[in-house]
């Protein structure tokens, strides 16, 4: 689903956030991505995102070569692609619904079933009560949660997020974390940045760790 061969990425001539990273995440995995601040997270989960394109080597998201794609065809990769950002990136003057139903309404669904799908996704998530919230109005754990939501509405092929268990408490992390595996259960791949080790051990899934741009550690966190 998600291929690096040899990928670097320099911001700056001087510097670079990533060295001949190479990497296969298949078709319904969850990994996440570690390694201390400024070891190069952001930067891979934007270059599956196509937010980035590397300075070398390619990038093959769901056998679409990112390196290769025009301009008007990276909004089509991206509509596979959910994404929940370290800032959320939530819209302060919509309300929860509206800020969900906005990845519906750019596939052209329809408004009625945007409504059941949005009211559903929201319900399952525990948020049935602040549809008609503005995001300033509601918790971090809940604004999280809408940046989920949001992600997650269309059922996205893949899932990246960046940091999401951030400012969370343990009771949140929970939360977040189960909506995660339940989204990897029903099929979407499923890619975290997270430094939080407690997280990680937790949730026994894969962990690639990088330090200094570069892949250092790949593991199968046990039970
Ligand atoms: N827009 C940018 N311009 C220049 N350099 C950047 C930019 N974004 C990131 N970098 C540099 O690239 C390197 C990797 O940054 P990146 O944000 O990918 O790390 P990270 O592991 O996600 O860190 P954090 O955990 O703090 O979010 C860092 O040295 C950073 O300073």
């Amino acid at each position: 689903m998600i291929q690096l061969h040899n990928v670097s990425m320099s911001y700056q001539a001087e510097s670079t956030a990533l060295t001949d990273v190479s990497l296969k995440i298949p078709k319904g995995d969850f990994v996440f991505l570690t390694g201390q601040s400024g070891a190069g997270k952001s930067t891979l989960l934007k270059l599956i995102y196509a937010e980035l394109i590397p300075t070398r080597g390619q990038v093959v998201i769901d056998g679409a070569n990112v390196t290769r794609l025009s301009r008007k065809e990276i909004p089509y990769l991206r509509r596979s692609i959910g994404v929940v950002f370290q800032d959320y990136k939530l819209l302060p003057n919509r309300t929860v619904l509206e800020n969900v139903a906005i990845t519906l309404e750019v596939l052209g669904w329809g408004k009625r079933d945007i409504g059941k799908k949005v009211y559903h996704i929201l319900k399952s998530m525990g948020l049935e009560d602040k549809v008609n919230t503005t995001p300033l109005r509601l918790s971090g754990g809940e604004q999280q949660r809408v940046a989920l939501a949001r992600a997650l509405v269309n059922d996205p092929k893949i899932l990246i997020a960046d940091e999401p268990t951030g400012n969370l408490d343990d009771e949140n992390k929970e939360q977040i974390l189960s909506i995660f595996k339940e989204a990897n259960i029903r099929g979407t791949t499923v890619v975290v940045a997270t430094h939080d080790r407690r997280v990680i051990e937790n949730s026994h899934r894969r962990m690639i760790r990088l330090e200094k741009g570069r892949i250092v550690e790949v593991a199968d966190v046990q039970e």
